[in-house]
């Protein structure tokens, strides 16, 4: 599916792109800057404390598109896009330029979206910037945050119960095949009486989760603490993860694991290692063809975040050719973080175990710029938005003695970060 036949959507592109610095200070990229607005219409891409990034509004160009090809399809629609503009950089910095957001889907055949914002204002290297497209007033009419008010909350496609039945049966699938690692998935639902307002959950993600890479395209909504890659010239970056401990109180699920034991379960569980470094190799080995030099850690360290734990990993490399962060996303997705291990048969296991659409939940998500310079996250601890429902998403990887018990658990920690968002926004 794409939105519509290439030169049809060509011919109604923008044309002129500029971006001029401005004096905004650092700490005034944040998402009260936005207009107020539907879910979908919010683009976002922030990191740190102060935070850095990117903010985008409007649409001047929109491609949607599915299948196995939809990394290439999408690099070469945006490839003939930047061919026809008339381009006015005065920054030259990170995200300055034209620019494009991007959400893919996990499986195939789901829908991707990518977005040309009308208007960008960024923060990039302490440099801040506004991008328009065709003149666009880059002045955004405010309206203060507004609070979800009270939410009801109900089961989603996966329930508690549903998701312990398809733990167990991974784990019975591993013991008796071939299939090493899979990582299974589950909703929630949350609804407000009012559309939800974007900006007042990533307001609230990006001062919570600073370390997280803070991210909004076409509704779908969260911070994640994994990015598959970044690519800023002849350099990128990937930051693997694999093996998650959490503090107590997993939302009220009444079993605990005390805040001093979270350490030391990760680092000195056998499991958890072995696991991990899997899935920093296979990153590794999925980078290694584009790269002239690659840095694979040998250790792993622990990030802590404010509701979990995990091993990481941080790959370094130096490319051998110019290549889009897309290509780079399209060989690396789906990484064993999020499918399992090996991919072909956890893959195959994910479709056929009639768990969660997935939809864009755990698929690549972030920007790129007209060179094909960019980050892409995976879309972790998120939720999908439209209106006033927020439909919120989390996985764990299971292994052959996982318990269900504990993998629930595993979820509810990971589902924190967009429940706090919702009920504290
Ligand atoms: C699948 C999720 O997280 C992934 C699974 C992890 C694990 O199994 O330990 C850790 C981090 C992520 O790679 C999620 O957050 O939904």
């Amino acid at each position: 599916m794409t939105s519509a036949s290439p030169d049809a959507s060509l011919s109604a592109l923008p044309t002129t792109v500029r971006t001029t610095a401005t004096a905004t200070a650092t700490g005034l990229l944040t998402p009260s800057t936005l207009p107020y607005g539907r879910a979908e219409d919010v683009l976002c891409w922030l990191h740190g404390d102060p935070a850095q990034g990117l903010l985008g509004w409007g649409e001047a160009a929109r491609f949607e598109v599915s299948g196995p090809d939809r990394f290439a399809r999408a690099a070469a629609w945006w490839d003939q896009t930047v061919a026809r503009f008339e381009i006015d950089d005065q920054v030259q910095v990170a995200g300055s330029g034209p620019l494009l957001f991007g959400s893919f889907s996990f499986e195939d055949d789901d829908r991707s979206v990518l977005v040309m914002p009308r208007v960008v204002l960024g923060v990039s290297a302490g440099q801040a910037f506004v991008t328009t497209v065709d003149g666009a007033d880059p002045s955004a009419s405010t309206q203060p945050l507004r609070s979800p008010g009270p939410l009801t909350w109900s089961d989603g496609q996966v329930s508690d119960e549903a998701y312990k039945k398809l733990v167990a049966a991974a784990v019975t699938a591993i013991r008796s095949g071939d299939l090493n690692k899979v990582v299974t998935a589950r909703d929630a639902l949350a609804r407000a009486k009012e559309p939800l307002d974007v900006r007042a959950l990533l307001a609230r993600l990006s001062a919570r989760y600073p370390q997280c890479w803070t991210y909004a395209v076409d509704g779908l909504v969260g911070a994640t603490p994994e990015l598959l890659v970044r690519r800023q010239g002849d350099l990128i970056f990937s930051r693997v993860l694999a093996g998650t401990g959490w503090r107590g109180g997993a939302a009220g699920s009444g079993r605990e694991n005390p805040d001093d034991a979270v350490t030391a379960f990760l680092t000195g569980s056998g499991k958890n290692a072995e696991e991990h470094r899997y899935a920093a190799v296979s990153a590794a080995e999925a980078l290694g063809p584009y790269c002239a030099e690659l840095d694979v850690p040998d250790q792993p360290s622990v990030l802590r975040l404010a509701n979990v734990v995990h091993l990481s990993t941080d790959l370094t490399g130096r490319l051998a050719r110019p290549v889009s962060v897309l290509e780079l996303a399209g060989a690396l997705h789906p990484t064993a973080a999020v499918c399992g291990t090996p991919t072909p048969v956890a893959a195959a296991y994910i479709r056929s175990a009639g768990g969660l659409d997935r939809d864009r939940y755990a698929g690549p998500t972030g920007w790129l710029d007209a060179a094909g310079n960019g980050e892409f996250g995976i879309a972790l601890r998120c939720a999908q938005v439209s209106g006033g429902t927020a439909r919120l998403y989390a996985g764990g990887g299971i292994v052959a003695d996982s318990v269900p018990e504990n993998e629930l658990d595993e979820t509810y920690a990971k589902l924190a970060a967009l429940r706090d968002a919702l009920e504290n926004a």
